[in-house]
């Protein structure tokens, strides 16, 4: 040590390394902590004890800590992106004798107006190159990991995916609306041999009658008034080699089922306005939330058509017939808003944890997903409250949903619901509580014990 640095007590060090630096940690040259402070472990919310001897990277997200040990660089003003914040990190080698001996970072995070300006303009770059990431690749933006859940229903069909991926077959994706049954099409094409190739998607119900056949067949030029130069090719021609995903099939016209099936069984399409047929080779994947067998029957939906997609049939379950994913999935979305927003929220009010459980999601999943992203953007603390949802959903306790209950469950359900909410209003001061609801003492615990709320 400097020899002037010497005279300093070793606590007025301590407290100097504490406090200079917002954050402080500090590696051996194998990327070990050997010194972490305070501040960082509180916002890191790790025990700084257990902490020392572990590898950085167990401790802190997207750290580089090791690497600038290891290669004796240093990095300053790196962009660090931590718990849903972008900070500002400056990583030193120790070097001794020509050596690196260790490291040790330092971690900014200024809540200043410049520092905000600069961080909304990080976000918003990486928002509009997104589109063009995904434009590159195939067309592909999930993969069977995006498809979360650990239910059985989930499980089984993720099995399903990975056995009939594979093969050419057509598949039949059906379930209600915001399932996530374009998930599943993207994941079985990006685990298929064609995952090189195209993954086109037409939805069939969002394109006019007159439109859908140039979409999915072309045309040639001047096959019409207002047709390209040059003409158009369709979406069959661009899935050539690849897959074909036809969502909302059942909202298909009559005229064009007949036109989709003669391609399919032919493996030919001719353009508008050509008189040649061009070979295509492509898979098709169909998905869509309407009864097909009534339709069938009231003679709007073609039966050869369905026999010819229906070869191996999909079933997405809705998210009520899978409450147990629904923490799973809650905890996913707050992620997602928050690392895009760069805003923190440390947990959901149990009140509104119990509202979330009890509600039937008409919408599924993309209902669960508007609902949190609406959350997280109106939560002003770092706890989603009740006042952060939607009015609908404030106001569920008035519908109750008996989902085959016995009227024994429904009344401990709402006592237990009745409790949770007098706790919060009263700062769970349990004097408080057993005057509002006029319960004695004994009573109350008794309650509260039943119900695993003291
Ligand atoms: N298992 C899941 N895990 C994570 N996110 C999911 C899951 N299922 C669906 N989602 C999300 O829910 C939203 C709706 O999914 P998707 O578009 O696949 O539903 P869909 O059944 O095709 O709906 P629609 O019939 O209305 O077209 C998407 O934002 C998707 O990312």
């Amino acid at each position: 040590m400097n020899a002037k640095l010497l005279h300093i007590p070793a606590d007025i060090i301590e407290t100097i390394v504490e406090n200079a630096f917002e954050w402080l940690v500090v590696v051996d040259r194998k990327g070990m902590i050997i010194y972490i402070n305070h501040n960082y472990c509180e916002f890191l919310e790790v025990n700084r004890e257990e902490t020392i001897g572990r590898h950085v990277t167990e401790v802190i997200e997207n750290t580089r800590m090791h690497i600038v040990a290891k290669t004796g660089k240093e990095e300053l003003a790196d962009l660090q992106f931590i718990k849903g914040n972008y900070m500002i990190a400056n990583r030193v080698p120790i070097i001794k004798n020509g050596e690196v001996i260790a490291a040790f970072g330092t971690v900014f995070f200024r809540d200043t107006q410049e520092w905000m300006k600069m961080d909304s303009h990080v976000k918003s770059l990486l928002t509009r190159m997104q589109p063009y990431i995904q434009k590159i690749d195939s067309g592909v933006k999930y993969t069977l990991d995006d498809i979360l859940g650990e239910s059985q229903q989930i499980i089984s069909l993720k099995e399903k995916v990975k056995m009939v991926s594979n093969s050419d077959i057509s598949i039949l994706i059906r379930g209600e609306s915001g399932t996530g049954k374009e998930l599943f099409a993207h994941s079985i094409h990006q685990l298929s041999s064609r995952s090189q190739k195209p993954f086109i998607k037409v939805n069939c119900g969002a394109i006019p009658e007159n439109l859908l056949e140039s979409e999915l067949f072309g045309y040639e030029e001047g096959a019409f008034t207002g047709a390209k130069k040059g003409g158009k090719k369709g979406k069959f021609q661009l899935a050539n080699g690849g897959t074909l995903f036809l969502d909302e099939i059942g909202d298909m016209p009559l005229s064009m089922q007949v036109k989709l099936l003669r391609a399919l069984q032919d493996g030919e399409i001719e353009p508008i306005g050509s008189t040649k047929s061009i070979s295509v080779d492509v898979r098709i994947i169909a998905a869509t939330n309407r009864p097909l067998e009534n339709m069938i029957e009231e003679k709007r939906f073609r039966e050869d058509l369905f026999y010819r997609i229906n070869v191996v049939p999909f079933s997405v379950p809705t998210l009520r017939e899978r409450a147990e994913d629904l923490t799973l999935l809650i905890a996913h979305f707050i992620d997602k808003v928050t690392n895009r927003l760069g805003k923190r929220i440390a947990g959901i009010d149990r009140n509104v944890m119990e509202i979330l459980k009890s509600y039937s999601w008409p919408g599924n999943i993309r209902e669960l997903e508007n609902v949190i992203e609406a959350a997280v953007h109106l939560t002003k603390g770092e706890q989603i409250t009740l006042d952060s949802l939607p009015d609908y959903l404030q106001t569920q306790t008035a519908i109750y949903r008996f989902n085959n209950k016995k009227l024994k469950d429904i009344v401990e359900e709402t006592e237990k619901w009745v409790l949770m909410q007098s706790l919060e209003r009263n700062s769970d001061d349990k004097v408080l509580v057993g005057k509002e609801l006029g319960v004695s003492r004994s009573t109350l615990y008794e309650k509260l014990n039943k119900y695993s709320l003291l």
